[in-house]
């Protein structure tokens, strides 16, 4: 009762007189910097809070005067995808956000955009964040300074044309078999596109990153000796259980002691881990045997960090764990993420007749220039060519990018960073993050109809022979990939993946939205665009309902 009665009021009135003072000292911090403040009494972080934030937060909005909750506008899970472009047009596109715990710095402007990205000693990666990612081991994900160079240096050469080609190849493979699926399910319906293009990516991954390929729509298949599981079924487990796996790879128990589910993730843990160990195993043999490097990803980097530690450099090349970590790293950072823009763009398109048909004329001109097929397109000549494709691909990303931020923050030094003409000097041990949708929804950066989703901003035409190419664009004001040093090295496989399965679906393909009334195409089409705008990041942004995302893939017929 004495607990009840004056022990917790008066810790209440503790903590809430602490979290002013600090407030205040944080705010005094801020005022220096001379950017925009908005103050937040509780920091997003705060475990409390995150449990019940999202129900407190509409009554926080609708019953605390003077607008005193219009703080959630900034503290809310979404805040900087849903509510960045206005905030942005009213306050402008840097600010400090006060919380009694931090100061923290966010721009969507492309000159701060672009130095925060080149400036990797002055800014270094929020890596703090990443450390769960090392399952396997560290990686050229979580890594920093001189141990993320070492990383980098050899992580970087697996990506590079030879194996765009075979990404090209497999991508093409992939889409045909998965677009043949759509179109034979019942009235050509596909719902939940997303969890196809998962599918999709994940083999192209498991072929052009492992030398492992697997046929899309084939259910199980027989686990390699010694395994429970298969290579692609230990890896998609994890991959759609990270948490549960960062989890029982930390804890190490044996799985008799774990509930269920958490014995299963266990079990795919312990799979994946074997199968690097045998693939790295075989790969070294390879190499001793004499046989030539292979084109995937694996082959590649396995050879140049033996390669590094034959030369004798010592440290310079990857422990095994290193090696795993990298491996899977690839995985994780090169999957949802394409997969997510694949089927944003899928979606898109079906909601979008005319800009559907104005990718397919370019994909209709390049299968007649050549004679062949979309599946029989050669990377060397046809993806060049394929720029309307690649337009789409940026403009999908560019209002419905996968990532939220590119998290930076300063070391033991303050910085200053210049942003239109004005030089701001950053704190040390401050967090600054690239705000991707506020960079680019940036009406300073991309006209007035920055929120209008219109591929053909991307192209620019030749005037005299008319052709097409990609238009150039403001330094930093596009980062979806991020950019300078730490730049995403899968940008290309990405881009050449992507390329291909739409090369694949629009040559032979028309997609549609599923409504009950197929008359009404315009209100099918707003319908579709309705739940797309409901997206929200889980890790990354997805729609919030994706069983209510339903397409019609039908196959199309030429005159
Ligand atoms: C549309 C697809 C993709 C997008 C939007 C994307 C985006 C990004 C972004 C924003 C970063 C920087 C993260 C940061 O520094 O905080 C990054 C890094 C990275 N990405 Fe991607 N990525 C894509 C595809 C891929 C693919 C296909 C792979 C590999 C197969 C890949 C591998 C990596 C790796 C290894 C890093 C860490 C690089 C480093 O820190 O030095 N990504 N990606």
């Amino acid at each position: 009762m004495l607990f009840i009665l004056v022990i917790l009021p008066l810790l209440a009135l503790f903590y809430t007189g602490l979290s002013i003072v600090l407030l205040f000292f944080n705010y005094r911090k801020a005022r220096k910097i001379g950017l925009p403040i908005l103050i937040t009494p509780v920091d997003p972080s705060n475990v409390p809070w995150l449990l019940c934030s999202s129900w407190l937060e509409p009554f926080l909005r609708k019953w605390l005067p003077f607008g005193l909750g219009n703080f959630v506008d900034y503290n809310s899970r979404d805040w900087n995808y849903d509510k960045i472009y206005q905030l942005q047009e009213n306050i402008g596109d840097t600010f400090c956000i006060v919380s009694p715990k931090q100061v923290r710095v966010f721009t969507g402007n492309a000159e701060a955009a672009d130095s925060l990205s080149r400036r990797r000693k002055d800014f270094v990666k929020a890596v703090a964040l990443y450390k769960p990612l090392e399952i396997f081991g560290r990686n050229v994900v979580t890594t920093e300074g001189d141990d993320w160079v070492r990383h980098r240096r050899l992580t970087t050469p697996p990506f590079n044309e030879r194996n765009s080609a075979l990404v090209w190849d497999e991508s093409k493979r992939q889409a045909v078999d998965m677009l043949h699926e759509w179109e034979n399910s019942p009235n050509g319906q596909v719902t939940n596109p997303q969890r196809d293009t998962m599918m999709l990516a994940l083999h192209v991954l498991t072929a052009a990153g492992f030398g492992r390929p697997f046929t899309f729509g084939k259910g199980l298949e027989t686990p390699s000796d010694g395994h429970t599981l298969t290579y692609r079924d230990a890896l998609s487990l994890i991959l759609g259980n990270l948490f549960t796996a960062v989890f029982a790879a930390t804890v190490n128990l044996p799985s008799w002691m774990l509930p269920r589910q958490f014995a299963e993730i266990s079990d795919a843990v312990d799979n994946f881990r074997r199968y690097m160990i045998e693939m790295v195993d075989e790969e070294r043999a390879a190499i001793a045997a004499g046989d030539s490097e292979r084109d995937n990803l694996m082959s590649i980097l396995v050879r140049a960090s033996e390669a590094s530690k034959q030369e004798g450099k010592g440290a310079r090349h990857l422990s095994d764990a290193e090696i795993y970590g990298n491996l899977f790293s690839y995985n994780l950072a090169g999957h949802e993420t394409t997969s997510n823009t694949l089927a944003y763009a899928t979606i898109l398109l079906a909601a979008h007749p005319d800009w559907q048909e104005w990718v397919r004329e370019e994909v209709d001109s390049v299968t007649t220039a050549t004679g062949v097929s979309a599946k029989d397109l050669q990377y060397e000549t046809a993806y060049p060519q394929l720029k309307r494709c690649l337009s789409l691909m940026h403009e999908t990303l560019r209002l419905f990018g996968a990532a939220r931020a590119v998290p930076k923050t300063t070391t033991v030094s303050a910085q200053t960073l210049t942003i239109n003409g004005r030089e701001y000097v950053i704190p040390p041990n401050t967090f600054i993050g690239v705000n991707l949708a506020g960079l680019h929804t940036s009406s300073a950066s991309w006209g007035k109809d920055s929120l209008a989703w219109r591929p053909n901003r991307w192209i620019t035409r030749d005037g005299k022979e008319g052709i097409e190419s990609l238009a150039p664009i403001m330094t930093g004001a596009f980062l979806p990939w991020a950019a300078g040093p730490r730049v995403c090295p899968g940008k290309k496989f990405s881009q050449v993946e992507f390329v291909a399965v739409l090369a694949c679906m629009l040559s032979e393909y028309l997609i549609e939205p599923m409504a009950d009334d197929m008359t009404d195409k315009a209100a099918a089409a707003a319908a579709l665009m309705e739940e797309l705008n409901q997206s929200s990041f889980n890790f990354l942004l997805k729609v919030k309902n994706p069983d209510r995302i339903k397409l019609r893939c039908v196959r199309r017929t030429r005159d």
